[in-house]
């Protein structure tokens, strides 16, 4: 009790410390008291006594009917409920009439109760996940709050309501355990709404026998470094680090229940929506992760179903509730049933806009071991498929544990490799993978609306999205979990998943640098389109690039590694966040020669550099030109960074050589149109991207323009080639018949027609045609 009530104090404290308090703290307040395990709970539900608001209604007459006797609760109670009064006061917004109804009533209520010594508290009434004030509901008809939520949110109705950032009941309910206790005062992944982490499997043993080589290094927790090995021109072989960050960066020794407790336990918590994917190469772990290795090692799967029964069972008034999953696939639009033989199933809106699976087979759960005989069912199910369509490998794996109205989903996405493989040489693979990428678009574009609130979120760009609908609406949170293979030959593969999972997290990042959430600085359509062009015909909204390339340059701050970075390690990073460079090192066993860059690599930081130059002397007008200047300077600040002569004349000290270093450089220039498009989406270079597409264009142009002259110079050749030959082989048959070939070239000659008979009448007729030469002439 009195842990429980601490709590409530703990959170509401900090609840306050806001200028109002918010209604939802409000409305769940008593479910927080509940759920941090208060025997006497269903006391408090029988005095009416369900909101923060109505324990401000208590008199330390009440205590004793609610159960607090000792001291100690007394004191804590008493604590609260004057907190909960001063808040009241201070909020303006608070409906003083309403507050009043309730008042009354609810003082009504007790004085009943203190009449009556022997009250069995009734703990019949219907309660719902969401619905835990069904005592009160009654008498709060004329009760001005906020509705409780109801037990099915469409999203039309949450669309019209938008949300402000992530509400203070969801970070209440995100920073308790299941059981209410203030568990994690770390920051964990999980306290964002979009959480994005990585997960690094190690190697196998089929990979050491190969003898792969592991070129990922997960330094600290949320900073992950693949080093790809590099061949320059010259031939020289160099080591490129990429280097990202994440919410949370998990090692091959990190266990699935460490992973799942700072990716899918905060989902769990959640009261709304909740999605939980993983992302990566086929092999990379995502089954792992997902599913578990072995009963006594299981997935988030079974781990999320274990902590939903523990969050049950230790309330009373969910005891009742049935846990159910589903398991279904995606496979190139369509949906097929994991637990039932694969049966088609349809994905189906009902009138309030929600997205039903028409004929989806649920199976109730009652334990933990009974989801994983079903995980096991499923596995068989799986393993029977891909021996059947050894080719069919590429699906999404979709769960869904639902309580009530509400859904927990958990997706095994595609292996992204094929999502990027484009070369593939048969059409079914091709189509694979376009599906996946579509689904893969969609799904970012979905998590852009999500974390924004957009007023649109465009679910019907593909069936997962279409399906997860719900998660993007409302309070939901989303975690993606990016798998990646440490192996060598995977490097290629890693970085892409890296760098789509960075980009997720790159959406969070705008919309945060946005400095509120919907629509507050919406780009213009134009800003819209040439964004979406750039990047690869997303239909998306573009956040504006400016203020984002202003808060990375923030976090370079004064440890930016252009700046501060040892030539030889770690030079170039796009999305840093506050780490000390320095503990981070080479792993063993690689050269020393070091480059590193992260998604961006040429020219960005002196694009950002030369914008804040631009703002400063206040050039605005004269952007055009100063944009030109910027990527030529970007070149060269790109080179600088890879540690060329410096303006100041300077050459840092460090293990390349001055030629060396040239050659990288120049090897990377040919990566240029690779690398570039990356690194202009995340910088916000449009006008850099469509200066490059006129310069393409017009290159192209020319281009065309030169190969049609070549085209029509050749035709003229072959036509003098051909002329030549008629006249040569023509001549030829004169030298037969004739002794003289003066002769026969004068036009007055009266036996020409007899000339002409023996020679085809085409070279003939082309002779006669043409005007009278010289032999010679005719000859050359
Ligand atoms: N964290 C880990 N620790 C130990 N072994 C792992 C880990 N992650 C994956 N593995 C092993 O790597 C292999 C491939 O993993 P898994 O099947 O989960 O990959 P996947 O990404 O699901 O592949 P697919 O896309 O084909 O489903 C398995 O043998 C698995 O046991």
């Amino acid at each position: 009790m009195t842990q429980s009530l601490f709590t409530v104090y703990h959170s509401l404290t900090c609840s306050i410390v806001g200028k109002a308090l918010d209604r939802a703290i409000t409305l769940c307040l008593y479910e927080c008291l509940r759920a941090a395990g208060h025997r006497n709970s269903h006391l408090f539900t029988s005095m009416g006594v369900c909101r923060a608001a109505h324990l401000s209604a208590l008199t330390m007459e009440d205590y004793p009917i609610l159960g607090i006797n000792t001291m100690e609760d007394r004191t804590r109670l008493f604590h609260l409920v004057q907190i909960i009064k001063t808040d009241l006061e201070h909020d303006d917004d608070y409906d003083d009439k309403g507050y009043t109804v309730v008042d009354s009533n609810l003082r009504s209520h007790l004085s009943d109760h203190r009449t009556r010594e022997n009250t069995e508290p009734d703990n019949t009434g219907s309660i719902s996940l969401y619905n835990s004030h069904t005592r009160l509901s009654s008498t709060c008809v004329s009760f001005h709050e906020p509705k409780p939520r109801p037990a099915t949110v469409t999203s039309k109705r949450l669309n019209n309501k938008p949300r402000k950032g992530i509400s203070r009941k969801e970070k209440l309910w995100t920073d308790r355990d299941s059981y209410g206790t203030s568990r994690h005062t770390s920051k964990r992944a999980g306290d964002q709404r979009i959480s994005v982490c990585v997960r690094k499997r190690p190697l196998t043993h089929a990979e050491s026998r190969k003898g792969e080589a592991d070129v990922v290094t997960t330094p600290g927790g949320e900073c992950v470094i693949v080093h790809e090995g590099k061949e320059a021109v010259d031939l020289t072989q160099y080591i490129l680090q990429h280097r990202f960050y994440f919410d949370q960066v998990f090692g091959e020794d990190s266990s699935n229940e460490e992973v799942y407790h700072r990716t899918a336990y905060p989902l769990v918590q959640h009261i709304g929506k909740a999605t939980c994917f993983a992302y990566g190469q086929t092999g990379a772990g995502k089954t792992h992760t997902m599913l578990g290795s072995s009963p006594r090692r299981p997935g988030l799967y079974a781990l999320a179903v274990r902590d939903i029964f523990a969050h049950l069972s230790d309330t009373h008034t969910y005891s009742r509730l049935l846990v159910y999953v589903s398991f279904f696939e995606i496979y190139r639009g369509q949906l097929y049933d994991l637990l039932d033989h694969r049966k088609r199933l349809f994905a189906r809106e009902d009138g309030q806009k929600v997205v039903h699976i028409a004929g989806l087979r649920d199976v109730r759960v009652d334990s933990v071991s009974s989801l994983l005989e079903v995980c096991e069912l499923l596995l068989y199910n799986v393993n029977e498929l891909t021996v059947k369509w050894c080719k069919i490998t590429k699906l999404i794996k979709m769960c869904m544990i639902h309580v009530c109205t509400r859904r927990m989903w958990f997706v095994d996405l595609a292996g992204s490799e094929r999502a990027s493989d484009t070369k593939e040489p048969d059409r079914q693979s091709r189509m694979e993978g376009a599906e996946i990428n579509q689904s893969l678009l969609a799904l970012k574009e979905c998590i852009r609306s999500l974390d924004q609130e957009q007023s649109h979120t465009p679910f019907r760009q593909s069936k997962l999205t279409q399906v997860l609908k719900d998660s993007f609406v409302g309070d939901s949170m989303t975690c993606m979990i990016a798998n990646i293979s440490p192996g060598h030959l995977a490097t290629e593969h890693t970085l892409n998943t890296l760098r789509y999972a960075d980009r997720v997290k790159e959406l969070r990042r705008q919309g945060a640098v946005r400095g509120g959430r919907r629509g507050k600085t919406l780009p213009s359509p134009k800003h819209n389109l040439s964004y979406s062009n750039s990047s690869g015909g997303t239909r998306g909204k573009s956040p504006p690039k400016k203020a984002k390339l202003g808060r990375q340059r923030e976090e370079f701050g004064p440890t930016s590694p252009t700046t501060m970075m040892p030539t030889g390690e770690a030079i170039l990073c796009s999305t840093p966040k506050n780490s000390t460079w320095g503990e981070e090192t080479s792993p063993r066993g690689i050269k020393s020669i070091g480059l590193e860059h992260i998604t961006p690599v040429r020219g960005w930081l002196g694009t950002v550099d030369k914008r804040e130059m631009m703002e400063r002397r206040g050039e605005q007008k004269d952007r055009g030109r100063e944009n030109k200047r910027t990527d030529s300077h970007s070149v060269t600040r790109a080179g600088l960074v890879l540690g060329q002569t410096t303006s100041e004349g300077v050459v840092p000290k460090g293990n390349l050589s001055f030629t060396r270093r040239k050659s990288v450089f120049s090897h990377r220039e040919k990566e240029q149109n690779q690398q570039s498009t990356m690194k202009v989406e995340k910088e916000g270079g449009r006008k850099w991207i469509e200066r490059q597409r006129q310069v393409k264009s017009s290159r192209a142009t020319c281009r065309e323009v030169e190969m049609q002259n070549d085209r029509h110079v050749k035709k003229a050749d072959e036509k003098d080639k051909e002329k030549e030959r008629h006249l040569r082989w023509y001549h030829e048959q004169l030298q037969q018949f004739m002794p003289s070939s003066g002769h026969l070239l004068s036009p007055s000659s009266s036996n020409q027609a007899s000339l002409c008979s023996p020679v085809s009448p085409s070279s003939c007729s082309s002779l006669q045609q043409s005007p009278p030469l010289s032999l010679s002439a005719l000859m050359y």
